[in-house]
């Protein structure tokens, strides 16, 4: 559904990953994880056309994204970014989640009662609705973050993109989150790719990781198949361990901390 191509990106002359190719399939979640700074919202970014690539090539559904119209790219493709865009506009939480349906309607068109309909069962599934007239500015962290979700359900993707989806969720809110992107894979069919810092939660959502290190992409594979402390350590450094949860044996990975 979607794959990179050895893709370059970076910003203007600076290379941040070089030759880059991975695909994420339909009805998958991959979680691109590394270390602070190696990459991940800047491929993440460049493989939804936020950013140019500098070299190789992006493709969705089999096309190169550099040749699409912007709408069509839209109608098929969203990214929740880390950061709401919009989070500094007087926009109350129903509107912003309409932005959704722009791909769909138009700019200045009037919600369609399917518009409508997909906004609603946007802000349900991401708890939201009762949120519907407030300010995004007088928004929680975690709060923010769901609406910025729910804005990208709304548009209705075949692919979507997250950047760093759990960041500001407590535990309840981070359970429904995994459950949530599961289901999105499982039972819609998407094709999912997110970025994630915390490993454990990635291997719990994730069918495939993908391993960034400075300068490229160093190995993809199963959770199980990656996140093992002798692929992990010359990445990330010593001071992690990991071992299997005790009832699922989905890898837990820690820091080591000494108390
Ligand atoms: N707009 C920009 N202009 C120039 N360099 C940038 C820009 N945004 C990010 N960078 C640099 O690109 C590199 C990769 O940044 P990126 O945010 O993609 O990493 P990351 O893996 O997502 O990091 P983190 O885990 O800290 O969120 C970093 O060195 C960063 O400083």
């Amino acid at each position: 559904m979607l794959r990179a191509v050895n893709l370059h990106c970076g910003y203007g002359c600076v290379e941040v990953l070089g030759g880059v190719n991975l695909e994420a399939r339909e009805g998958e979640v991959l979680a691109l994880i590394g270390p602070n700074g190696t990459g991940k919202t800047t491929l993440l970014h460049t493989l939804g056309r936020l950013l140019p690539a500098q070299r190789g090539e992006v493709r969705l559904g089999g096309r190169a994204l550099r040749g699409m119209r912007s709408r069509e790219v839209a109608r098929m493709l969203a990214l929740a970014p880390q950061r709401a865009p919009h989070s500094a506009w007087p926009l109350a939480v129903a509107e912003a989640v309409a932005l959704g349906r722009a791909p769909h309607r138009g700019w200045l068109l009037p919600l369609t009662a399917a518009d409508q309909a997909a906004v609603d069962a946007a802000m349900a599934r991401m708890r939201v609705a009762a949120l519907a007239g407030r300010t995004l500015s007088t928004l929680s962290g975690g709060e923010l973050r769901r609406v910025i979700l729910a804005r990208a359900l709304a548009q209705a993707p075949r692919v979507l993109l997250l950047d760093e989806p759990a960041t500001y969720l407590d535990l309840q809110h981070q359970a429904e989150l995994l459950a949530l992107v599961r289901s999105l894979a499982r039972d819609d069919g998407l094709a999912v790719v997110l970025t994630m810092h915390d490993l454990s939660l990635a291997a719990l959502c994730a069918d495939r990781v993908a391993l960034l290190a400075p300068g490229g992409l160093r190995v993809t594979g199963t959770p199980a198949e990656v996140l093992r402390e002798e692929i992990l350590r010359p990445v990330y450094g010593e001071r992690l361990e990991v071992f299997a949860h005790p009832a699922s044996g989905s890898p837990v990975v820690l820091p080591l901390a000494e108390r």
